[in-house]
C-alpha cells in the first residue's frame, strides 16, 4: 500500500517515534546553541584584549608546518582564470579546499554537516506527512465529514511544530556550517601568511599573483563559505526530496509517468546547461573588481594627510569612481545576462513542469489502466461520493507531491547557477592558497630557464646565528616578480663585515640601494649570490625609514612587536618605559596621553618626529646585540639623535646605520659608500682623510648658512628702523 494512502498513525505524534528523534535532537541541537550563547556572554563581560588574548588561544590554534608540508602538493599553483567553470578542475579544487575544511572525521563541521542532513531527511519526511494529512483534510471537507476535518486539522496543527522546529534548525545549522568553514579557513590562510618566513611581505613585495590580498581573506573566503554551505543544503534536501517524491509518485502515477518525469530532468538539465552563462568566471571578476574599489579606499585613508596636503581630493574622486564604475559596469552586464537566463529558466521550471505535472497527475484519473494500486483504491470504492473522494484526495496529495517535486527539481537546477558561482569563489580562494603555499617555500613566478638575478634563480646561502653581519661576494638586486623579469643589480658583489662594537655607516646618493642592503640583512629581498651570515632575529632590530605605529596602547607603542603579556613575562616594568622614553626625551607623553593604557590612532597623534623617537625607544627597550637603523631619526633634532646614538653605543649595540647625515659619522667606526656607478661601492675607515673632508664641508656649509643669519639681523634692524620712523 502506498504510504500516502495509508490510515494515518492515530498515536498522538508525542508518543511517536518522530518524538523520540525529536527529542535527542532537540537536545544535541540545545546543547550546541546553549555553548554559543555561553561563548558569547562570557565573551561581553572580558575586555577586548582579554577576548583577542583568549581568541588566539582556543581558535587560533597554530597550523602545524608538517599539515603544510602535506598540502603543498595539493595545491599546485594554476592559470586559474582560464580554467574557471564546473568542471573537473573546479571539483579537484574543492576537493583540496575541503582538506582544509574537514582536517579528519572527528571535528566539529563534520558533526554540524551530520546534523544538518538528518534534520534535512526529516524535512523531507514531514513534507510528505504534510501532503498525506493535506489530501486527507480536504477529501473529508469534501465528503463533508465534519469530525475526520477537525481531527485532520488537529494533525495539521501537531505536525506544524516539528516542522517549523525543522526549518529553522536547517537555517540555524546552516549558518554554522558557513562560519565553522570560515573560520577553519581564515585561521589556516593567516598561519601560512603571518609566519616566521613572512610570506605577506613576499606576496606584496616579491609576487604579483596575488592581488589585494585583504580582500581575498576578508570577503572572497567568507563568500566561498557562505555559498558553499547552502548550496550544500540546497542540493542535498532537493535530491532526497526527489528520490522520495519520486518514489511515492511513482505508486500513484505508475512507471510510465516515473520514466517521463525522470526524462523531463533529464531535458531540463541539458537545456540549462546549453544556455547557462560563464556565471563562475563572472563571479571571479566581480570579486576582483570589488577588491580593487576597496583598495583604492583603503589607500585614502592610509594616506588622508599627505592627500588633504596636496589637494589631491579631486583627482582621489575620480580614481574611486572609475573603480567604483567599473564594478557596476560589471554587475550590471551579469544583470542584463541574467534576464535572458531567468526568463528561460522560470519558463521551463514554472510554467513547462507544472503542465506536464498536470497531465502525470490526470493519469489515475484517466487511465487508471496505468497505475496499479491507487486506481484499485478509487475503484474499489462504491457510492459516486465515496469515488469523487478517494479521487480529490488522491489529486490534492499527488498535486502537492507534484508542488514539492517540483519545487526540488527547480531548486536543484537553480542551484546549478550557484555551483557555477561558487567555481568562481573556489577559484579565487584555491589561488590564493597556491600561491601562498608556493611563497611558503620560496617557490616564485618567474623565468623557466636560469637567468641571473631570476626570482626562480635564487643560488645564495644565509647562515643564521654568526655573531657578525657578513657579505661575501653577495650582490644587492631589485626583485623583479613575473614570468620573464630579472631583477637589476644595484650593488656589485658586496665583501663587508660587521664585527660585534664596530658600527658601521652606511651612505650614497637616493636610490642607490642603502636600504635594499638593509631588507636583505632582513632577508625581505632573496641574497641571490654569495653567502650572508648574520646573527638570529632575535638578535638583530630593524627601524625602517617610515615609523609604523601599531593598533593599540601607548605602551603597544614602545614595546612593539611584543604584547603586555610577553612584557610582563619578560619581567619588565612600566617604570623602565618611563626611563626609556626620558631617553629619546618624551617623559611627558604618558601624562599627556592619560597613561599607558590610552588607545589612539598614534599615527595621527605623534609628530614625524616624535614617531622617529618612538622607534629609537624600541630599539632601548628591545635590547639586541645589532641594529639597524635606516634613517630613523631624519626628523630628529641633532643634539636629541647624538644623545640616542651615544645611548644605544653604551648599551653594547652594534649599529648599521644608513644615513645621509655626516653629523653621524663620529658614531661608527667604518662607513660603506654606495656610489651609483654601475653598482660600486667603497669601504673606508672612519677618521680617514676623505672623511675628514666630508667633515670641513658640512663646517663650511655651516659658516656659510651663519653668514646669512647675519646679513638677515642687520636687514631685520634696518627695516625696524624704518618702521619707526614712518611712525
Ligand atoms: N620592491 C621593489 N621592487 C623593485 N625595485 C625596488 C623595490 N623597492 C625599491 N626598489 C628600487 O630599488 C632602488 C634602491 O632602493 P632603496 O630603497 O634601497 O634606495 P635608498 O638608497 O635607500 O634611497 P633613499 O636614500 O632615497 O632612501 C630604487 O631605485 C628603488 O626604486
Amino acid at each position: 500500500m502506498p504510504l500516502f494512502s495509508q490510515p494515518l498513525d492515530h498515536r498522538p505524534w508525542f508518543q511517536s517515534n518522530n518524538f523520540i528523534i525529536y527529542s535527542s535532537l532537540a537536545a544535541a541541537t540545545a546543547a550546541l546553541a546553549y555553548r554559543t550563547s555561553q561563548q558569547s556572554t562570557s565573551s561581553t563581560k572580558t575586555t577586548a584584549a582579554d577576548l583577542l588574548n583568549s581568541t588566539k588561544r582556543t581558535l587560533f590554534k597554530e597550523t602545524e608546518e608538517e599539515t603544510f608540508k602535506q598540502h603543498k602538493p595539493l595545491f599546485p599553483v594554476v592559470d586559474v582564470v582560464k580554467k574557471v567553470g564546473v568542471n573537473d578542475e573546479f571539483f579537484r579544487q574543492l576537493k583540496s579546499i575541503a582538506k582544509i575544511l574537514f582536517p579528519n572525521y572527528y571535528t566539529k563541521e563534520v558533526f554540524l554537516l551530520i546534523l544538518h542532513s538528518i534534520f534535512l531527511i526529516l524535512r523531507t519526511y514531514l513534507s510528505v506527512v504534510v501532503a498525506r494529512i493535506d489530501g486527507r483534510i480536504v477529501r473529508d471537507l469534501v465528503s463533508g465529514r465534519g469530525k475526520r476535518f477537525l481531527t485532520g486539522l488537529m494533525y495539521w496543527f501537531a505536525i506544524a511544530i516539528p516542522a517549523t522546529y525543522t526549518n529553522s534548525m536547517i537555517r540555524y545549522l546552516q549558518s554554522k556550517l558557513a562560519i565553522g568553514f570560515r573560520t577553519r579557513l581564515t585561521r589556516y590562510v593567516h598561519d601560512l601568511y603571518l609566519n616566521d618566513d613572512k610570506t605577506f611581505y613576499k606576496s606584496i613585495n616579491l609576487d604579483g599573483r596575488i592581488q589585494g590580498a585583504d580582500q581575498f581573506i576578508t570577503t572572497d573566503i567568507a563568500k566561498f563559505c557562505d555559498t558553499l554551505s547552502s548550496l550544500y543544503s540546497n542540493l542535498a534536501k532537493p535530491m532526497l526530496d526527489m528520490l522520495i517524491f519520486n518514489y511515492q509518485l511513482m505508486k500513484s502515477i505508475g512507471m510510465a509517468g516515473t520514466i517521463g518525469l525522470g526524462l523531463n530532468y533529464v531535458v531540463t538539465a541539458k537545456l540549462l546547461r546549453a544556455v547557462t552563462p560563464s556565471f563562475g568566471k563572472l563571479a571571479a571578476i566581480e570579486a576582483k573588481l570589488e577588491g580593487d574599489f576597496r583598495a583604492a579606499h583603503t589607500r585614502l585613508i592610509t594616506n588622508a594627510e599627505e592627500i588633504a596636503f596636496y589637494n589631491g581630493g579631486e583627482l582621489e574622486h575620480s580614481i574611486l569612481d572609475k573603480a567604483y564604475y567599473g564594478l557596476v559596469k560589471h554587475i550590471n552586464s551579469i544583470y542584463k545576462i541574467r534576464i535572458n537566463y531567468n526568463m528561460f529558466e522560470d519558463f521551463l521550471i514554472k510554467y513547462a513542469w507544472s503542465a506536464f505535472g498536470l497531465v502525470l497527475c490526470a493519469i489515475p484519473v484517466f487511465a487508471p489502466h496505468m497505475v496499479g494500486d491507487i486506481a484499485g483504491n478509487i475503484t474499489k470504492e462504491t457510492s459516486e461520493d465515496a469515488q469523487v473522494g478517494s479521487r480529490t484526495r488522491g489529486f490534492i496529495t499527488n498535486k502537492r507531491l507534484m508542488m514539492s517535486l517540483a519545487d526540488a527539481g527547480g531548486r536543484m537546477m537553480y542551484s546549478y547557477k550557484e555551483l557555477a558561482e561558487l567555481a568562481g569563489y573556489t577559484t579565487r580562494v584555491y589561488s590564493l592558497l597556491s600561491v601562498l603555499h608556493s611563497l611558503h617555500v620560496n617557490e616564485f613566478d618567474g623565468p623557466k630557464e636560469a637567468i641571473p638575478f631570476a626570482l626562480t634563480n635564487i643560488q645564495g646561502k644565509i647562515k643564521l646565528g654568526e655573531d657578525g653581519i657578513k657579505f661575501e661576494n653577495v650582490p644587492i638586486v631589485t626583485p623583479a616578480p613575473g614570468k620573464d623579469r630579472q631583477g637589476e643589480l644595484l650593488v656589485e658583489n658586496l665583501n663587508v663585515h660587521i664585527r660585534s662594537g664596530e658600527h658601521m655607516l652606511v651612505t650614497g646618493p637616493n636610490g642607490v640601494g642603502k636600504t635594499a642592503v638593509a631588507r636583505v640583512i632582513a632577508t625581505l629581498w632573496p641574497t641571490f649570490e654569495g653567502t650572508l651570515s648574520r646573527p638570529e632575529d632575535r638578535n638583530i632590530f630593524y627601524i625602517p625609514q617610515r615609523p609604523y605605529l601599531s593598533m593599540g596602547s601607548l605602551r603597544d607603542q614602545v614595546i612593539y612587536p611584543h604584547t603586555h603579556e610577553d612584557m610582563k613575562k619578560a619581567g619588565r616594568t612600566d617604570d623602565e618605559l618611563m626611563k626609556i622614553l626620558e631617553v629619546v626625551r618624551l617623559a611627558y607623553i604618558p601624562d599627556r596621553e592619560g597613561g599607558w593604557e590610552t588607545k589612539k590612532e598614534w599615527k595621527d597623534v605623534f609628530s614625524g618626529g616624535e614617531k622617529q623617537r618612538i622607534g629609537m625607544a624600541r630599539l632601548f627597550y628591545h635590547h639586541p646585540k645589532y641594529a639597524v637603523l635606516d634613517e630613523c631619526t631624519s626628523a630628529v633634532s641633532t643634539d636629541v639623535e647624538g644623545l640616542m646614538y651615544a645611548h644605544a653605543k653604551d648599551m653594547g649595540i652594534t649599529l648599521l646605520t644608513i644615513s645621509h647625515r655626516p653629523a653621524l659619522f663620529k658614531y661608527h667606526q667604518y662607513l660603506l659608500r654606495l656610489t651609483g656607478d654601475h653598482g660600486k661601492w667603497e669601504l673606508e675607515q672612519i677618521g680617514t682623510q676623505q672623511q675628514q673632508q666630508s667633515l670641513d664641508k658640512e663646517m663650511q656649509t655651516l659658516e656659510d648658512k651663519l653668514q646669512t643669519v647675519e646679513a638677515l639681523k642687520s636687514r631685520l634692524g634696518e627695516i625696524d628702523g624704518e618702521l619707526s620712523l614712518k611712525l
